[in-house]
This record gives structure tokens, C-alpha cells and sequence, in this order.
């Protein structure tokens, strides 16, 4: 199966389009309030509506309050849910919707052990461990800390960019990629020639 794309952090309707115009098949929203690509319900809903039906939806939360993922979900037509804080599975699984687990990767940690801990999620999304903060950080880990055989399909995420993606996707092979900062032209507004090279840059790396 050819690698998957998904493009994160979209705030706007204009971005979500041109990435699935590029190629992206799943874009993320970020529905974290300290985030600076923080959407709101109705900015989220526009840029759902801007899209064509083949690309998914991803909605990012971090440590969120059930009544709060609930209301987005009611709200936006969601077609997979992003846990990126501490969330535990029974939390996860509970909205009876596909989703990713988040975790931030540091020496250490142990990835097999992690990714068992959620044996129903739909990936294992990888980002890199920042000190206080939660992710959309653009900074890379050590590939070389990926155990060969996860249970779950890994989506590598955390720093990546036009210029790493074809390396980084060769070296790893995961099953998707994920990226935020790394095609933006400022926090939360994505350049159009960023997301071009690193969708070419992912389908070539993975080759
Ligand atoms: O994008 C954000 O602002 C964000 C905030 C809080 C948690 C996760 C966030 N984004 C996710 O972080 C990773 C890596 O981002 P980057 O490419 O290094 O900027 C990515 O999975 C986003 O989905």
C-alpha cells in the first residue's frame, strides 16, 4: 500500500483544498486552545466544507474533556479522532470512532510497550518529546529509537519538512507521515509550495 499524507494544523479553508489538491489524503485540525492553530468549530466546518469527499479528517485533542470532543464531533463531520496528550485507551476507544495515538518519543521510552497500550488504534503517531509542550513543535527525534516491528501502523510525525521528508521516509518507512510547521509560511498558514515538495518528497522516499 502506497504511504499516507496528512497535512496538520489547517486553519484555513483555502490550505485544506490545496493539499488535497496536492495529493494529501487526510488533513488535521487542531482543536487544542493553546495551540496556535487552534480552530474554531465554525473556522473547522469551513474547511471541511472546502474539501473534496476522498480526504479524511483527522481532529486533534490533547487531554481533552469528553464533553468537548462530543461537541466536536456533533458539530464537524469527523472521520478520525487524534489523541496527543496523555489520554488512556479506554478514553480513546470510548466515542466508538477510529483513532491515532500520539507519543513523544524520547531514550528510553519504550515503543512496543507504548503502541499495546492502545491495540485498537488505527496508528501509532510519533512525534518528538519537547519539555512543556505537546506537539506542532517542528523539532525531530532520533529515528533510529523506531522498534522494526511495532503492532500498530506508525505515523512518523515531528519535524519534518520539505527537505527531510524524501530521507526520513526511506529511512523509516513508515505507513504515513505527518507534518505541521514544517509546510507553513507562518504558524497556522500553510505555503502551497512547502506542502508540494513534501508530498512529492514522501511518495519518492517511499519508493
Ligand atoms: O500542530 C499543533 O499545533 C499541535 C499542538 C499540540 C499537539 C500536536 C500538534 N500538532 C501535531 O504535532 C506533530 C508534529 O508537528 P510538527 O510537524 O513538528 O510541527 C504533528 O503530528 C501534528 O499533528
Amino acid at each position: 500500500m502506497s504511504i499516507r499524507i496528512k497535512i496538520c494544523g489547517i486553519t484555513r479553508p483555502e490550505d485544506g483544498a490545496e493539499a488535497a489538491r496536492l495529493g494529501a489524503d487526510a488533513i488535521g485540525l487542531v482543536f487544542y486552545p493553546k495551540s496556535p492553530r487552534n480552530v474554531s468549530l465554525v473556522q473547522a466546518q469551513a474547511v471541511i466544507a472546502a474539501l473534496p469527499p476522498f480526504v479524511s479528517v483527522v481532529a486533534l485533542f490533547v487531554n481533552p474533556e469528553r464533553e468537548w470532543v462530543e461537541e466536536v464531533l456533533a458539530a464537524c463531520s469527523i472521520d478520525i479522532l487524534q489523541f496527543h496528550g496523555e489520554e488512556a485507551a479506554a478514553f480513546c476507544r470510548s466515542f466508538q470512532r477510529p483513532y491515532l495515538k500520539a507519543v513523544r518519543v524520547k531514550p528510553g521510552l519504550d515503543l512496543t510497550a507504548a503502541a499495546a497500550e492502545y491495540p485498537d488504534a488505527r496508528g501509532l503517531l510519533t512525534d518528538a518529546f519537547v519539555e512543556g509542550a505537546h506537539g506542532g513543535t517542528g523539532t525531530t527525534f532520533d529515528w533510529t529509537l523506531l522498534p522494526a516491528n511495532l503492532p500498530l501502523p506508525l505515523i512518523l510525525s515531528g519535524g519534518l519538512d520539505d527537505q527531510n521528508i524524501k530521507q526520513a521516509v526511506a529511512a523509516v518507512r513508515p505507513a504515513a507521515v505527518d507534518v505541521s510547521s514544517g509546510v507553513e509560511a507562518a504558524k497556522g498558514i500553510k505555503d502551497a509550495a512547502r506542502m508540494a515538495a513534501f508530498i512529492s518528497g514522501a511518495r519518492h522516499g517511499a519508493v
